[in-house]
């Protein structure tokens, strides 16, 4: 991940409520180019009890935003590894207003959830609380420690890797040898990870955010070019690696249920479509929808209202499109190609 310093990078250092509603959509830096800064907070979660961070039932709370694919990986690991009665969840409103992320009451906005750990109104506060000096952005999403009031980590990578066996002890046996990182996958699952991330995951957004043509044109065709060579994979393979669903699919899963009702208009990156012209992975798109539980881990209406009203510099009127994509819920049907 970039680690360069750009003026998207300070962009919440102006903590006052006037320098956030200024800054809050410069993501793009000098150049044209969207960089995406290094998450702050890198602890972990560990099984040991003598660790700083030891696993324990209801320690531990996950912030997310519906709308995030970064955050999304985490609540969808959280499903599928058993953990819901040992990690809880906060969900912010869709909207990302002048002051940040927002919590908003179920009344308010459906799906979205107050505060109860923190009562905070903002993210933001949060990061304060974990470091008053926190000049970097207040992203989702948080894996924050009840128990010592700090920050465990705001690296959606690194939280699903925790969920993935740090609470092995804790959760019911069903979910114990569910592993989304096995041992002899390890390298490939990295090795796919690192170009799907920066072509396809950060692709969209790098390809959205630009604000130059080359900077855009590049980050499209590069999109594409992955799109086209995991068709390629999903071919003639049930999952990205093989017969085994891994943190890769996961990982790519939450950009792919957003791109033809989001990434596709509103990014820009219209060279084709998943419903029409990815048939391989639209069947394994169905395929890790229809897993149990992962289906209300997405929640189209916040995905769409998030992008579509949030970045009022791409679409003023925050018009948001009538289209959810393709229907997830039909039969995954392997179109025909070559045996798995
Ligand atoms: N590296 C982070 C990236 C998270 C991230 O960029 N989250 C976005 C939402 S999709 C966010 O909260 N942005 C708020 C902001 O930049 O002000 C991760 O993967 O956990």
């Amino acid at each position: 991940m970039s680690t360069d310093t750009t003026s998207a990078d300070k962009a919440s250092a102006d903590k006052t409520p006037a320098g956030a509603a200024a800054n809050i959509t410069k993501w793009h830096s000098k150049d044209g180019r969207f960089r995406r800064q290094a998450s702050s907070f890198r602890s972990f979660v560990e099984a040991s009890p003598d660790a700083a961070f030891p696993a324990e039932a209801g320690r531990y709370h996950l912030y997310v935003s519906y709308a995030c694919p970064w955050a999304h990986r985490t609540l969808i690991v959280r499903k599928l590894k058993g953990l819901e009665g040992v990690i809880g969840v906060s969900v912010v409103h869709y909207l990302l207003g002048p002051g940040g992320w927002e919590f908003a009451s179920p009344s308010e906005v459906p799906g979205a959830t107050l505060d109860d750990v923190n009562g905070a109104r903002y993210l933001r506060e949060l990061y304060l609380k974990a470091d008053p000096e926190y000049t970097a952005r207040f992203t989702v999403p948080v894996l924050w420690d009840k128990k010592t009031g700090t920050i465990v980590s705001n690296e959606s990578a690194e939280i699903i890797r925790m969920f993935n066996t740090a609470f092995n002890g804790l959760v019911a046996p069903e979910f114990r040898d569910v592993t989304f990182y096995p041992a002899d996958l390890k390298e490939q699952i990295d090795e796919i990870n690192g170009w799907i991330y920066d072509t396809v995951n950060n692709g969209v957004y790098k390809a959205g955010f630009a604000s130059a043509q080359d900077a855009y044109e590049e980050s499209c065709r590069a999109v594409f070019a992955s799109l086209g060579r995991i068709e390629g994979i999903l071919a003639g393979s049930e999952f990205l690696l093989g017969a085994r669903l891994t943190e890769a699919d996961l990982r790519l899963f939450t950009t792919i249920v957003r791109f033809d009702p989001v990434y596709h208009g509103h990014f820009k990156c219209n060279l084709g479509q998943i419903a029409t012209d990815y048939p391989h992975i639209l069947r394994w798109t169905r395929e890790i929808y229809q897993l149990p539980g992962v289906a209300e881990t997405v929640n189209m209406d916040h995905i769409k209202r998030h992008y579509y009203m949030s970045h009022t510099q791409i679409n003023p009127f925050q018009i948001v499109p009538l289209s959810n994509g393709p229907d997830l819920s039909q039969p995954a049907v392997k179109p025909a190609g070559r045996p798995y």
